[in-house]
């Protein structure tokens, strides 16, 4: 019969699992699966997701400051805060490499280096 699960990105979602194989053990609470081998496999992928994680983190932030300071060092000179052909190429850029979130993740990333307008 089917079930409703609501799965960790709050949606919920149905599958064709019988209520009383639903994993229920202390695997299962971490990584979604009574399977022991499902199991180990996933903590270890998801170690490389936490370390992908930090690093994106990081690049994000110093992304962030570098941009900023190029907004301070050109407004210093009498320039433009922004320029908006430059932010073109880089929503282009995302864009041709990951598709319409690429766009998404592009605006949010010269946002970040704009601060509050
Ligand atoms: C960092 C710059 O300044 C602004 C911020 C940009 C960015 O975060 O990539 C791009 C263009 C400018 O609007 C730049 O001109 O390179």
């Amino acid at each position: 019969m089917m079930t409703d699960v609501v799965e960790s990105s709050g949606s919920p979602a149905r599958h064709d699992r019988p209520e009383d194989t639903n994993p229920t053990g202390a695997a299962a609470a971490r990584t979604g699966t009574d399977d022991s081998a499902a199991a180990e496999r996933i903590v270890a992928i998801r170690e490389r997701i936490d370390e992908i994680d930090r690093t994106i983190i990081a690049l994000w932030q110093e992304r962030a400051a570098l941009s900023q300071e190029v907004g301070a060092t050109r407004m210093a000179a009498g320039g433009t805060r922004l320029v908006l052909s430059r932010e073109r190429e880089i929503l282009e850029r995302f864009r041709q490499a990951l598709g319409a979130d690429g766009t998404q993740l592009a605006l949010l990333l010269l946002r970040a280096g704009r601060g509050p307008l």
